[in-house]
């Protein structure tokens, strides 16, 4: 027989002052914290069609100095109604006490991103420092991202190097912070 064993004693935290304080480190990125819901639009020139979605972002910590990163999108139509499960991602946000930012960000597409940034403010950039992808993934060869938070809003902005095409924007989307 097993032992029993005792529940995680380092659960993640979503909320500030619920859980471990945070790393000091994680300061600057402190108004990304918690479970984030809204809508967006996206297109690419070699799409048809430009397409809408909602999302759901969650930024956790566990007293440590990076972010366990979380972000799932499915597509509306014009009248909101809900069409399928969209783009889905998992990663690490790495920040030091300068507000430097390393990220790391896997996608079921087959496509791992690493990426470097700065945080500054209520803003976020970052750009790709390498993309590496599975030999059935699309040729994604680069991407940026800036996320803002303003007046409780988190708004995201994507570019994407992808299909030969030059870095351009992919997705918009604006979110807001929902009670966990
Ligand atoms: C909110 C997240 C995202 C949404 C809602 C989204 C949505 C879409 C949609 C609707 C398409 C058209 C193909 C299809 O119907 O599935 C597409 C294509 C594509 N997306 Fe995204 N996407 C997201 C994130 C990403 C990310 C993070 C990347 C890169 C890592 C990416 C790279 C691509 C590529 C390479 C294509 C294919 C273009 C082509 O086949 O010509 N997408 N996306």
């Amino acid at each position: 027989m097993l032992e029993p064993v005792r529940e995680n004693p380092y659960p993640d935290s979503y909320v500030l002052g619920e859980g471990p304080e945070l790393h000091p480190w994680l300061k600057p990125a402190l108004p990304l914290l918690g479970s984030w819901h809204g809508r967006g639009r996206g297109g690419y020139p070699t799409l048809a069609e430009d397409f809408r979605y909602e999302q759901e972002i969650t930024f956790g910590h566990d007293g440590r100095p990076f972010l366990h990163y979380e972000a799932r999108a499915w597509l509306v139509d014009e009248s909101g109604t809900v069409v399928r499960p969209s783009g889905r991602e998992v990663g690490w946000w790495r920040v030091t006490a300068e507000g430097y930012l390393e990220a790391l960000i896997a996608h079921p597409t087959g496509i791992v991103e690493t990426y470097v940034g700065q945080v500054s403010g209520a803003e976020i950039e970052m750009a790709t420092e390498d993309v590496a992808r599975t030999p059935l993934a699309k040729e994604v060869t680069g991407s940026r991202r800036r996320y803002t938070v303003h007046d409780g809003e988190l708004t995201i902005v994507q570019e994407l190097e992808a299909m030969g095409q030059p870095m351009q924007q992919h997705l918009v989307a604006q979110l807001r912070l929902r009670e966990v």
